[in-house]
């Protein structure tokens, strides 16, 4: 059975070269003039092999299921422009953000535009290049329907991709975006020189303000801990081969950043910075994180915000 994969950035395109070893693929963007390379300059040196369909005809591209694998911030938009054409398909969303504009993830995003299709999201630790290169991956699949859930899990698994399904899609899509949150935090503190023990303290007080404000959403906390929360936070918060760790040592060390590169955790807190009151719960690192990213605080006070807070208990 074909699968469609929408969006040619890294990440679309490391999912077509492992998926294409079981099943026809189709890889759809707007605009590939690098097609006739079959090498995508966002994920260099990768040949993407030629039983994989490179269109940017929408029509030609959809099959039944669908993996959305474009940036949180733009999701939403592309659903609205071409729902009638995406409603009723199995529609697996690979974002990881919460969208600005309605403080919603990606399912929300696509039950409001898709209320036909099935939903699912397919999240974990993976970076683009590991998975285009055959490298051994762990994935959550996240779908509330439960035989659908099996057959996602079962299409989209190869032998170097290993899928495992939950049916908490809040949890897991929510433990996706929170942890680019937290790695430009960790990436932050590494940045400005504070040290691997700084790090350690921001992944694990990170981690609790991922499960308290993830539960406040009707999330299950056990599913923070699984591969889509705590297994990505550790990824991300400890490669550069993360972007969004990579944005916050820019900011730590007070240098400018690749403009054009796609760092979900800049936008997603500063949604989370707007959800937090509203939900009542205390967030200082994310928080801190959206005033760094939008330029209200400076580095050099990011530190003290954080250790002059009250003492409390663990
Ligand atoms: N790169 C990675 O290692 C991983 C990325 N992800 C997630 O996948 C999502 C996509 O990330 P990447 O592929 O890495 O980003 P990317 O920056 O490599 O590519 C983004 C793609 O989206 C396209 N795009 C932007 N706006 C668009 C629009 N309005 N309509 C159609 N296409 C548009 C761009 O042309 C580009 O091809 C993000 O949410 C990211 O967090 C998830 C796991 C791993
Ligand atoms: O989500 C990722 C790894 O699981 C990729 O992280 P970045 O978006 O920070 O590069």
């Amino acid at each position: 059975m074909t699968v469609s994969i929408i969006g040619a950035g890294a990440f679309g395109t490391a999912l077509a070269v492992t998926l294409s070893a079981k099943a026809p693929v189709s890889l759809w963007a707007r605009g590939m003039d690098w097609a006739p390379t079959r090498e995508n300059p966002r994920l260099p040196g990768v040949r993407l092999p030629d039983d994989i369909t490179l269109t940017g005809d929408l029509d030609v591209a959809l099959a039944e299921t669908v993996l959305l694998a474009l940036p949180a911030q733009v999701l939403g938009g592309f659903l609205a422009e071409h729902a009638a054409r995406l409603d009723g398909r199995n529609l697996v969303s690979c974002a990881k953000g919460i969208d600005l504009g309605t403080l919603t993830g990606p399912s929300a995003l696509i039950a409001a535009a898709c209320p036909a299709a099935t939903r699912a999201v397919l999240t974990g630790p993976s970076f683009a290049a590991d998975i285009a290169r055959g490298l051994p991956t762990a994935l959550t699949l996240a779908c509330d329907d439960a035989s659908a859930a099996e057959s996602l899990q079962r299409q989209l698994s190869t032998p170097s991709l290993r899928l495992y399904r939950t049916s908490d899609v809040t949890g897991a899509e929510l433990g996706g975006a929170l942890k680019n949150v937290i790695a430009i935090a960790a990436g932050a503190a590494i940045g400005a020189g504070y040290g691997d023990s700084a790090r350690a303290s921001i992944i694990t007080r990170g981690f609790a303000e991922m499960v308290r404000l993830a539960t406040a959403l009707g999330a299950r906390p056990e599913t923070l801990s699984g591969l889509s929360g705590l297994g990505d936070l550790v990824l991300t918060c400890t490669s550069e081969q993360s972007r969004n760790f990579r944005y916050g040592l820019a900011l730590g060390a007070g240098r400018d950043f690749a403009p054009g590169t796609t760092v979900e955790g800049a936008a997603t807190a500063r949604a989370v910075a707007a959800l937090a009151p509203r939900l009542g719960v205390e967030l200082p690192v994310s928080g801190l994180v959206a005033g760094l990213a939008e330029g209200r605080v400076a580095m050099e006070h990011a530190l003290d915000i954080l250790l002059n807070r009250p003492l409390k208990e663990e």
